[in-house]
């Protein structure tokens, strides 16, 4: 029974000499059983002496029974490493069960799973017991049989490997075989499937004494070579192209360290192989750290095989990628990855700096082609494509002919040569499109040399947008040179950069003769330091008819490109100089006027000098003052105003104004509320009507137009007149002339247009409200009022003006007003601008007993100055305030008592006024109910 098991066992006595044994322990030590038998186990067990076995025995007592690993000293001295199990039988014997741990280092069912992968083979060579196994895939690729002896499989290796290959790895197995260590090499291989390139691995591992196994792999490196093309390479270069191999290999281990790397790994990193083999991949591969690692054994372990990119940066910093193909290898417990990798850096770069540039032709707003020497197209980019509207397939192997026309022959031949020696050639052609049609393109065309061959590459540039900014440019010029304003623009160096018509008409010079001259030879009454410190200067010039004329010039600074200039644009304003004095001076009085303010409660001065009330428009502000100064420029020019601004900021006013400082002053002004009138008499008020033009019309009468004639027609709230009056009045504005209603008389009048809106006429001529015909024909000199809100410091002066205009209508004495109601009117919005003021004023005056006048705010007024109302938008104000006045009035909007009256606002417009906000006696009723 003993001796028919096949688990080698020895039986020992106490002093550990051998007394019984079975053949598979025999076989295990290589020696006949009778050899055996008498010897003692402390000589066998490589690793015990005499001394260390009786401690075991001592222990063995203990425990009945223990496990250790050992080798064993075999016949030929060899060490064996085995597993032994020492168990105590009683009677002073030991039983010993020995098991194999060679046999057991390969699973011959990984060695197939292996295999299976591809055109990888795996073999070990099991030292010990002279055994070598060879996966299936390699005993089929070099045709060798199972049961030959490794030194047989040898013999017939060597047959199949070219000779100098075989001459140089028999060095390196030797020495595997004296030290443990590895190797890799390309040999050449003619086996069953013919002659191919293998790389051939080995590694060496065994115990101290020697090395007990090898263990490796060989792997197909391309396809097979043809038998008849490697008998043509000899064995010498082979071998020399083998040594040259480029490729880097690197063993892993689960735990990420690198049992073996080979000399081009170590070449690369810069690393000596002994120090790669005791880094972490993780230290030289980015990315292959911490769960990475886990990962992607994980993933190696259930697909065996791997294809992808690796970044690695060497010693010194550099990185590099790598293409690796990866294998998975197990051999009993130990798995390795085994990776060939290429550097593919180089190439990786080449290819993205193809990319790069491909994308930067492609993308390039030029479009550019390649022409071959005999002018067929060999390249174009995107751009081309897709600005002739061709597909590739189109231009393949085509003729440049398709797309530009060719100059005449001895033109060409001349570029040719041109182009030969080197030169760029440019020019204008027109480039045929695929629709028909053609482009205006700049060509600029140079020749390379490439591969011996000789290429033209054209680069065309789109000149549409040029040739049109061209025009525009041209129709600049000669929108400047006939405006109505002067025009000077010098560069830095003051000298004269641009000069407009207008001004060459006035000074009587030609333009040639002037640009690039300096300044102060064509106007030497400019001085230098008022162009770079002032802004507006004046310049008086002797005309052309010898006229004294004053021009006012706006400078101001424009940097272009990093290129200044001065710009310098004005008018004759001649005649014009002195009715700005007296507005000036009329300023000055006023400002000196609100200096005298006092603090406490402010005393009203007796009535003011003329200069107080310049048209009764009263001011102190600053910056108010540019208002009047526009109204100064306009006055006499009888050109059309259009004056915008918020409700009640003095549009009227203003309109006025400009009627009484024009020459027409002494004639009539009259004005017309287009927001007043109801829509079906506009028409009659506007141009007037025959007897009988409608029912009513009973007698004829005379339009504002004519009524107008000679002076000024002021067109107050032009925004709510209808569409169809608004194409009239354009007729009337253009042509001058119109009929009455009803007529057939063509009336021809000389009317001086003033128009005044609260709303955003731009914007209803956006939203088709407002032709835009008409209010271009209005707009020639906008005039922005500025609201209460933005120059409060007129607040005091308007409630003085105001306290004394009610007070003296009302027969009161009011000598003083209540500083600190001042002071907060100063701080409220005014959403009705100075018409709220007036009427604040004038609620207060009635109801004042002393000679000190109190101003007080209504409660949503004192909201607002705390904050504690939202800010209203305009309508919306608007709307509340008129809520606000019908209640007071407990919802009476007409007659003396009606809202109107403390509106400030006619009861026609009041009503008006209220459909189109829409207030309805809802709103009102409720809160005196
Ligand atoms: N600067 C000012 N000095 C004195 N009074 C002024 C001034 N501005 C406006 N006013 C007075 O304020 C009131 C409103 O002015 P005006 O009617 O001119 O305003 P508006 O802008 O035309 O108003 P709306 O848009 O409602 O027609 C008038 O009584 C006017 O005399």
């Amino acid at each position: 029974m003993f001796s028919q098991l096949s688990v080698p066992m020895l039986l020992i006595e106490d002093s550990s000499r051998v007394i019984a044994l079975n053949p598979a322990a025999a076989r295990l030590f290589k020696m006949e059983p009778e050899e055996l038998e008498g010897q003692f186990w402390s000589g066998l067990d490589g690793q015990l002496n005499q001394i260390i076995w009786k401690k075991r025995l001592r222990e063995l007592e203990d425990k009945g029974s223990f496990v250790y690993n050992t080798d064993l000293v075999t016949s030929d001295e060899l060490l064996r490493p085995v597993e032994v199990e020492m168990v105590r039988t009683g009677e002073g014997l030991t039983l010993i069960y020995l098991h194999n741990l060679l046999a057991e280092g390969i699973d011959e069912a990984d060695l197939e799973l292996m295999s299976n992968d591809g055109n990888v083979g795996f073999w070990m060579y099991n030292r010990v017991d002279d055994v070598l196994y060879m996966s299936p895939y390699l005993r089929e690729l070099a045709g060798l049989d199972e049961s030959k002896s490794a030194r047989e499989v040898a013999y017939q290796l060597q047959e199949r490997i070219l000779p100098s290959d075989w001459d140089r790895i028999r060095p390196q197995v030797k020495e595997l075989l004296d030290e443990a260590g590895a190797f890799d090499q390309l040999l050449h291989f003619t086996g069953s499937r013919g002659t191919m390139n293998l790389r051939f691995f080995a590694q060496s591992s065994g115990n101290a004494l020697h090395v007990t196994r090898l263990f490796g792999m060989i792997r197909q490196e391309n396809d097979l070579i043809a038998t008849d093309h490697v008998d043509s390479i000899s064995g010498e270069l082979a071998a020399f192209s083998i040594d040259q191999a480029k490729d880097l290999i690197f063993w892993t281990r689960p735990d990420g360290t690198v049992p073996y790397a080979n000399q081009a790994a170590s070449d690369l990193l810069g690393y000596t192989r002994e120090e790669l083999q005791k880094m972490h991949a993780g230290a030289y591969t980015i990315g292959f750290k911490g769960e990475r690692v886990e990962a992607w054994w994980e993933k190696m372990r259930s697909e065996r095989a791997d294809q992808s990119i690796w970044e690695v940066v060497d010693k010194e910093g550099n990185h590099y990628l790598l293409d690796a193909s990866i294998t998975y290898l197990r051999f009993g417990k130990e798995e390795y990855t085994v990776g060939f990798c290429r550097n593919i850096t180089e190439l990786e770069i080449a290819r993205r700096r193809q990319a790069i540039l491909e994308f930067t032709l492609d993308h390039s707003k030029e479009l550019i082609l390649w022409l071959k020497e005999d002018g067929t197209i060999h390249f174009v980019n995107e751009t081309f494509l897709e600005r002739t509207g061709a597909d590739l397939s189109d231009i393949e192997g085509k003729h440049i002919s398709m797309f530009l026309d060719l100059p005449d022959e001895h033109i060409r031949q001349e570029a040719k040569a041109r182009l030969e020696s080197g030169e760029t050639l440019t020019g204008e052609m027109e480039l045929k499109l695929m629709s028909g049609k053609k482009l205006a393109v700049k060509i600029r065309i140079s020749n390379l040399t490439y591969g011996g061959e000789v290429y033209s590459c054209i680069y065309l540039q789109d000149m549409t947008a040029k040739r049109e900014r061209d025009i525009q440019l041209k129709l600049s010029a000669e929108a400047l040179d006939s405006a109505a304003d002067c025009i000077l623009w010098l560069n830095v160096d003051l000298r004269i950069n641009y000069i407009n018509g207008t001004l060459l008409d006035l000074i009587g010079r030609k333009r040639e003769d002037i640009i690039g001259a300096k300044y102060s030879k064509v106007f030497p009454q400019l001085d230098q330091k008022s162009i770079f410190e002032e802004q507006t200067l004046n310049i008086d010039v002797i005309s052309n008819s010898g006229e004294e004329l004053t021009i006012n010039l706006n400078v101001s600074r424009i940097t272009d490109n990093n290129q200044s200039f001065f710009m310098l644009v004005g008018r004759d304003m001649t005649g014009q100089r002195e009715r700005e004095q007296s507005l000036e001076t009329a300023y000055e009085e006023i400002r000196r006027l609100k200096d005298n303010l006092e603090d406490e409660n402010v005393t009203l001065r007796e009535e003011v000098g003329s200069g107080y009330n310049v048209n009764n428009i009263i001011t102190v502000s600053p910056k108010y003052k540019k208002v009047l100064h526009q109204i100064g420029q306009v006055a006499d020019v009888d050109t059309t105003v259009l004056i915008t601004g918020e409700t009640g900021t003095g549009k009227e006013l203003l309109a006025r104004a400009i009627h009484q400082l024009s020459e027409r002053s002494d004639q009539a002004l009259i004005k017309v509320n287009c927001a007043a009138l109801p829509e079906n008499l506009i028409e009659s008020e506007l141009f007037g009507h025959e007897k009988g033009a409608y029912t009513g019309a009973v007698g004829r009468k005379r339009g504002r137009f004519e009524m107008a004639d000679g002076g000024t027609l002021f067109l107050d709230e032009i925004g709510e007149l209808p569409l169809d009056l608004q194409s009239k009045l354009l007729r009337a504005l253009q042509e001058g002339e119109f009929e009455r209603l009803g007529g057939t008389e063509t009336l021809n009048v000389d009317v001086r247009l003033v128009a005044a809106t609260n709303r955003n006429l731009q914007e209803m001529v956006r939203q088709g409200s407002f032709r835009a015909d008409l209010y271009y024909r209005l707009n020639v000199f906008p005039i922005e009022n500025m609201a209460l809100r933005e120059r409060p410091e007129d607040i005091p002066v308007l409630v003085e003006h105001f306290t004394r205009k009610f007070a003296k209508r009302q027969n009161k004495k009011v000598t003083k007003i209540n500083s600190s109601d001042l002071a907060k009117l100063k701080k409220y919005s005014f959403p009705g601008n100075i018409r709220e003021l007036e009427n604040l004023v004038e609620r207060a005056v009635v109801l004042c007993n002393s000679e000190t006048l109190s101003i007080p705010l209504n409660v949503q007024q004192e909201k607002t100055v705390k904050g504690e109302a939202p800010f209203l938008q305009f309508e919306e104000m608007q709307r509340q305030h008129i809520i606000n006045a019908l209640i007071m009035t407990e919802g009476r909007v007409t007659g003396p008592n009606g809202a109107g009256v403390i509106l400030g606002l006619n009861d026609r417009t009041l009503v008006s006024k209220m459909r189109k906000l829409d207030i309805k006696k809802i709103d009102y009723l409720k809160a005196y109910e």
